[in-house]
């Protein structure tokens, strides 16, 4: 095992290595490295302030590290912004989704990438009707009448809903999803997590940023634990299970030791 986590399957899309990012005295994160491969959902994991979104926007560009690299496809890139990232085909829902209220779901949807004609009119019939199935088979989410409606209308959980249908919409090679189910009722949880495994099979990964263990085990072949801005586990489904990182997101390395060392005891 490499120090950036097993190595296993296909092409790596992304790694980072030797992330730092400070705010003020304050590290949040401290020499950081993982990679995402081709077709992999990976759980990126730990306690309130572990440093998991700030991960999230120095993977998508918002955040800038203070040191380390970051590698697309092998390729090195300098400080990349969102622009980059999104045209590398990294796709991010934030855990504060950025809508604007005033407009329809659908505009939402396609902000910034509009469908037109040749004349460059926008073609609101087909985004509407493409909205409509997005909508449908991605996050079945209750109460949501037209795509025509405001996003003001729409509940907490609704507007979630919206901002994982602009991201999934949009999928091209990587899916970030940061808490993307902590509004959501039970039965849009399920379709989402069940759609970020029908993705992995057309080859999409996703990064999942959640604090429910449980959905993360079900879903993510691979696991990294944060603790105080620092990577304590990197794992596969396989090699690990919800109680091992119970351990890791809630007492850290210690926790860790001390779970190895029931099963030692466990076995004897
Ligand atoms: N813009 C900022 N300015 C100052 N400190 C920040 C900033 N962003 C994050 N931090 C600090 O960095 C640390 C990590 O924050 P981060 O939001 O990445 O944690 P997290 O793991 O996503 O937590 P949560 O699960 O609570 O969302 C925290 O101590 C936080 O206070």
């Amino acid at each position: 095992m490499s120090s950036n986590g097993p190595e296993p399957g296909g092409e790596v899309l992304l790694e980072l290595s030797g992330i730092t990012k400070r705010y003020g005295p304050n590290v949040c994160l401290n020499d950081v490295g993982f990679q995402i491969r081709k077709g992999e959902v990976v759980g990126l994991l730990g306690d309130n302030g572990a440093g998991k979104s700030t991960l999230v926007k120095i993977m998508s560009g918002v955040v800038r590290a203070d040191a380390g690299a970051f590698a697309w496809r092998g390729e090195k890139l300098t400080a990349p912004t969102r622009q980059d990232t999104e045209k590398l085909g990294i796709e991010t829902i934030f855990q504060d989704s950025a809508l604007v209220p005033s407009l329809t779901i659908t505009r939402n949807i396609f902000m910034g990438r509009e469908l037109t004609n040749r004349l460059g009119l926008l073609k609101l019939r087909a985004m509407d009707r493409i909205a409509g199935d997005i909508l449908d088979s991605v996050v079945t989410i209750e109460g949501i009448k037209s795509p025509r409606q405001l996003v003001s209308s729409l509940s907490g959980g609704q507007q979630q809903a919206v901002a994982i249908a602009r991201a999934v919409h949009f999928k091209r090679s990587l899916l970030v999803l940061d808490e993307p189910t902590s509004a959501l009722a039970v039965r849009a949880t399920e379709a989402l997590l069940a759609y970020l495994t029908r993705l992995k099979g057309e080859g999409v990964s996703s990064v999942l940023v959640t604090h429910n263990l449980h959905h993360a085990y079900e879903v993510c072949d691979r696991h990294i634990v944060m603790n105080h801005g620092r990577k304590i586990l990197d794992t596969t489904r396989e090699q690990t299970s919800v109680k091992e990182l119970t351990a890791a997101v809630v007492e850290g390395e210690t926790g860790l030791r001390r779970h190895r060392e029931s099963l030692i005891t466990e076995r004897k």
